[in-house]
């Protein structure tokens, strides 16, 4: 029962937050948060998939650094894993269109615009800007590892080796009543939306350093942190460091896995750094951010560990 229940409360997360920065009437007003717990808790699934979850919270993952990942982390199978949309990958399905109905509500009509965004942690993936990418003048997609940077410079460029995003982009626009303006969306995300792909160390004080870039009017970072710090503590320096890139009043959009310790890449676990909902609610309080919305899924279905097909 007890494992059942632990099971169930494993969850996603996305916060919109606001920095403080010179914002001080922000520090007086009432927090304006809204939890939704959109899944009612089911009861737990056939005997092996609980054994094997009983298995996955056992299995120690050693940190995986940002060299491990600029080694091992394998583009095609990460997004092959997360991002194909395919019947049969019920758990991979679940995450993605939670992400895409929150950025959809963060970015689409009465939502956050500006001129500039800065999305951190990018990896190969371009999900996060079909929303995005009607709001914002320029978009500035960054990552630490090389593979992910050129595999996204490969969909930009149009290359037939490019990763499909069809079905994804497809999603979107109907999410945004038009299912027919794909071709439309893929050529703004491309030619106008994305301006810049850098490399970014979320480590460093200066995460983009040696590039100077003007500070964005929002900030995007989805999967990344928790991927790429060991501890909490590192995970506060990195919330601070990459704030140095937002305006005074400028949004943070930042979406967590919570409550896991690893996930796979093709048959390669990566770490994951353990979070509960008040670990993010502190660092980004600490960073000076101040929470405007947060979404949390809990999720009766495999965790993040599992999203991947023939894992149960
Ligand atoms: C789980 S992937 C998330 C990718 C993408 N944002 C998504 O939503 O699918 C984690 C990403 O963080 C990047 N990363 C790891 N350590 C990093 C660091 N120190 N600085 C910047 N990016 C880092 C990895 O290269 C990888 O692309």
């Amino acid at each position: 029962m007890i494992i059942n229940l632990k099971r169930n409360l494993r969850a996603y997360s996305d916060f919109i937050v606001k920095t403080e920065k010179q914002e001080h009437s922000l520090h007086n007003r009432k927090e304006e948060v809204e939890l939704s717990n959109r899944k009612t808790v089911q009861p737990s699934p056939g005997g092996s998939q609980l054994r094997f979850w009983c298995l996955a919270k056992n299995m120690e993952v050693a940190f995986t650094e940002k060299d491990f990942y600029a080694e091992h982390f394998v583009p095609k199978d990460y997004l092959e894993n997360y991002y194909s949309f395919s019947p049969g990958k019920d758990g991979a399905n679940t995450l993605l269109r939670f992400s895409l109905d929150n950025l959809h509500q963060a970015f689409g009509a009465g939502g956050i615009k500006g001129d500039t965004l800065i999305d951190i942690g990018t990896g190969p993936t371009i999900y996060q800007f079909l929303s995005a990418c009607e709001s914002f003048r320029e978009i500035i997609a960054t990552d630490y590892a090389d593979q992910n940077r050129e595999e996204l410079q490969r969909w930009l460029k149009r290359d037939p080796d490019a990763f499909d995003w069809t079905p994804v982009v497809k999603y979107v626009c109907e999410l945004e009543g038009d299912r027919e303006k794909r071709a439309e969306k893929e050529n703004k995300v491309r030619s106008r939306a994305i301006r810049q792909v850098l490399k970014c160390d979320v480590t460093q004080p200066e995460p983009l350093a040696p590039q100077a870039v003007p500070p964005a009017d929002c900030l995007l970072s989805l999967l990344c942190l928790e991927g790429a710090c060991k501890d909490l503590p590192p995970y506060h320096s990195a919330l601070k460091n990459i704030s140095s890139l937002v305006k005074p009043g400028g949004h943070l959009v930042l979406y967590t896995i919570l409550d896991e310790t690893f996930y796979m890449v093709g048959q390669r676990p990566f770490s994951c750094l353990y979070l509960r909902q008040e670990d993010v609610e502190e660092a980004v309080k600490e960073a000076r951010f101040a929470i405007q919305k947060k979404e949390v899924e809990l999720s009766n279905r495999k965790p993040y560990s599992q999203v991947q097909e023939g894992v149960s």
